[in-house]
């Protein structure tokens, strides 16, 4: 199964979104296409073998719309040169309008105003001119309405083209019957013509839409920039020649130059350096980052001030930049579920609309006998219920916002995890990598039996030997140590390790020189039967060092051969500056926060303090973690769990958001709803706070959208007149309708303004 996004044109409501999707899914091979209306894309999961993006593409051509692969670079050029000319378009029926409708206006005013105007000349008013000047506005301008309604009722349903088409084009046919015959009209004493009220209603809401089109365009800003981003050029070294060649030649493992003050083209390995990297446009940090050789450094990002030379990792669709790109439209392409509720209503709101527009022209035509007043009062009823402010009030904010996290290095995955982590109550985080800087180191060994005879020096060896081939970061800190008290690595690999085993959460063991090394938690050697009530050749007793350096915040190692603990590690990791500091933010929003970790109670607790966490979950194993987080959600209470991604998988899945701290690598990205590209704490922070900012304005945005065609709609209908004699003409009601849409985009753009 391979799944595609399509940047889509050409839609004017849900009702299209619908028909797209109907087309997709009778497409054979598309397995299913989810289209998304305020972002104007499809999201398409379909088998290679059965079709192509080709003919997916047709697919939604045939059914009379525009669709543009979203990923690839000419796609993107294909539907900008759409975009611009459907603008253009649009602004040429935007401005023939307005004229026509300016001089119908003018020739109305002599009607509306008591005295007489000597520089209007009344055939202005004559209906003729009046009929000669709104019909190229009905027919042309209006074209898209007029087609957009045949289309829907081709499938047997309605829409707001519908509702556009058949208040404008009743008000234009009515009006055609006192132009013709007035003498009749003359006789029943009502002359008048409606051509302005149709012509002004298409101007109006095609000067709605234009606007629309140009707001909108700026919610996918964030996209059109980490696009641009995209290095097109990299100098590569092959053999002795240096070429500079386009990025898409370039192939995994070449080696590739960086000058000082130029763009990093692809992800990669620092083979020489050093330098200091402006990682902000990825990361959202605006401190740039020293990389040395042995460092990863993420295509796209900036080299400042050495030269560098990096081994690429990672090319084409696999990059971080496309990773996130990729992210972020999918994100923008979903729906949340707060949309559910404003899809559900604008499904049957066309329908109902038509309902209610009957039964107004019926009462009125039953309460005053006046088919004018009647037909008048039914076409503002359908002018202004189209809920397309409705569809755009959700889909616009998501876009605006997920964007925005991308500026700050928060990948949100999808609209729902949004959505949902403006609920979050409890904050829970992991402490080695999450809280702490993950790279511990050894502060303190103790050796039983002391320094003599080397005795040190070989029990570091076969430490070091074993925890070779243990990935854990406190492996990683015991060899380094024993290197540092210097061990030579190639004495480390000469030893022979059989029957290696790495329990998680507790140790590792193995056979080294028929010696049995075991490391790991006193607990577990307890587990295991070894005496742990051990007393140093100084006379001091290793449960005394243990508990000193735990206060310390250290985590303590202990070390057993042949059954017999020998020595002890002191392993400290550092808090990480952000985290204190974080934490305290996370505190103001009214959140309460949890620490988890597969450490000690004490070494736990002496972290948890400098952080200023109280509750501490300590002595977790990996596979107890969800369960910890099921706890909390117990409590009834929402649950946002913070990892380092690869081992906190469960938890991260478990808890209702999850969020993978640090690098952008593939499997944080997929076991978490969202990604924080930074290791600062603070992305925490913006990720709650932006998705709160976020869910107000959505919920601006409805209210907006919903209180327009409440209301709307019954003064539209006429129910003031007996009471006050308030009528909305129609004229009115498209003015309104189209600002209701403007003014929903307008508010959704508010959300670029989001600080972090
Ligand atoms: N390879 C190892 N070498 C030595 N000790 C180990 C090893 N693996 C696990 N341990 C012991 O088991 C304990 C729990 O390990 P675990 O990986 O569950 O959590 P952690 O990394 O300490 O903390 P966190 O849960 O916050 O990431 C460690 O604190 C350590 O004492
Ligand atoms: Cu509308
Ligand atoms: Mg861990």
């Amino acid at each position: 199964m391979k799944s595609l996004s399509l940047k889509l044109q050409g839609m004017s409501c849900a009702a299209c979104a619908s028909t797209i999707e109907k087309a997709l899914n009778q497409t054979p091979g598309v397995i299913d296409g989810q289209v998304n209306f305020g972002a104007e894309q499809a999201q398409v999961n379909y088998d290679p073998d059965r079709t192509s993006t080709d003919a997916i593409v047709h697919a939604v051509e045939a059914a009379g719309y525009q669709a543009f692969p979203a990923t690839s670079a000419t796609g993107e050029d294909e539907l900008e040169a759409a975009q611009r000319q459907a603008q253009q378009d649009l602004t040429w029926r935007v401005a023939v309008g307005v004229v026509a409708s300016m001089l119908l206006m003018l020739g109305m005013v002599p009607m509306a105003l008591p005295w007489h105007l000597p520089f209007l000349p009344p055939w202005l008013h004559h209906p003729w001119t009046q009929l000669i000047l709104a019909t190229p506005v009905l027919v042309w301008c209006g074209q898209p309405f007029f087609t957009g309604a045949w289309k829907a009722l081709k499938r047997g349903s309605a829409d707001m083209n519908s509702l556009i088409a058949l208040g404008t084009g009743a008000a234009y046919i009515y009006s055609l019957f006192p132009t013709i015959f007035p003498n009749w009209f003359a006789a029943q004493g009502r002359p008048e013509v409606y051509f302005e009220v149709s012509a002004m209603v298409i101007t109006l809401v095609l000067l709605g839409r234009l606007l629309e089109h140009r707001a909108r365009r700026q919610t996918s800003a964030a996209i059109r920039k980490l696009m641009g981003l995209q290095p097109q050029t990299a100098r590569v070294r092959r053999g002795d020649t240096l070429d500079t060649l386009p990025v898409e030649q370039v192939q995994l493992g070449d080696i590739v130059l960086v000058k000082p003050g130029e763009q990093i083209p692809l992800d990669g390995e620092v083979v020489r350096g050093p330098s200091t990297v402006d990682e902000s446009m990825v990361t959202g940090e605006s401190i740039p980052v020293e990389k040395s050789v042995g460092d990863e450094v993420i295509g796209a990002t900036l080299n400042k001030t050495g030269s560098l030379q990096l081994r690429v990792t990672r090319v084409g669709q696999d990059t971080t930049l496309a990773q996130i790109i990729r992210l972020v439209q999918q994100a923008q392409a979903s729906k949340a579920p707060i949309q559910k509720l404003a899809d559900q209503v604008t499904a049957i709101f066309v329908p109902v609309v038509l309902l209610i527009a009957a039964a107004t022209c019926v009462v009125w035509l039953l309460a005053t006998g006046e088919l004018s007043l009647a037909l008048i009062n039914t076409v503002g009823v359908l002018i202004i219920a189209c809920p397309c402010a409705l569809g755009l009030a959700t889909p616009t904010s998501i876009m605006v916002a997920t964007g925005k996290g991308a500026d700050y290095g928060v990948l949100f995955k999808g609209a729902d995890s949004l959505e949902l982590a403006h609920k979050i109550q409890t904050v829970v985080l992991d402490k080695t990598g999450t809280l702490t800087a993950g790279q511990p180191t050894v502060n303190n060994f103790i050796a039983v039996e002391g320094t003599a005879q080397g005795n040190e020096q070989q029990l570091l060896r076969l430490a070091a030997a074993l925890e070779h081939y243990s990935e854990h970061p406190l492996a990683e800190a015991v060899v380094r140590y024993a290197r540092d008290q210097g061990i030579p690595q190639s004495d480390i690999n000469a030893l022979d390790v059989t029957d290696f085993a790495a329990v998680t959460g507790r140790g590792v063991t193995g056979e080294i020189d028929a010696h049995a090394v075991r490391l790991g938690t006193r607990d577990w050697l307890v587990d295991q039967g070894l005496p742990v009530e051990v007393t140093t050749k100084q006379g001091t007793s290793l449960s005394a060092y243990q508990a000193t350096w735990e206060q310390a915040g250290q985590t303590v190692v202990w070390l057993a051969v042949d059954g017999n603990v020998v020595a002890l590690f002191g392993i400290a990791d550092t808090l990480k500056p952000s985290a204190a500091e974080a934490v305290d933010r996370l505190k103001r929003l009214g959140l309460t926060v949890a620490m988890l970790t597969g450490d000690n109670p004490q070494t736990a607790r002496a972290i948890a303090r400098q952080a200023h966490i109280t509750d501490v979950k300590a002595q977790v194993r990996p596979d107890g973690k969800a369960d910890a987080i099921q706890a909390f959600q117990a409590k009834s209470r929402k649950v946002a769990m913070v990892g380092d991604g690869i081992n906190d998988a469960p938890a991260l899945a478990q808890a209702d958001v999850g969020m993978a701290i640090g690098t952008g690598t593939d499997v944080a990205m997929a076991a978490s709803d969202i990604t924080l590209m930074t290791d600062d704490l603070h992305g925490i922070v913006t990720a709650i706070r932006l998705s709160r900012a976020t869910l107000g304005n959505i919920r601006q945005n409805l209210f907006f959208a919903f209180v327009y065609n409440s209301l709307g709609i019954p003064i539209a209908a006429g129910v003031l007149y007996p009471i006050w004699g308030l009528q909305l003409s129609p004229v009115l009601a498209g003015a309104a309708m189209a600002l209701s849409s403007v003014s929903v985009v307008t508010n959704a753009l508010r959300l670029r303004r989001f600080q972090p």
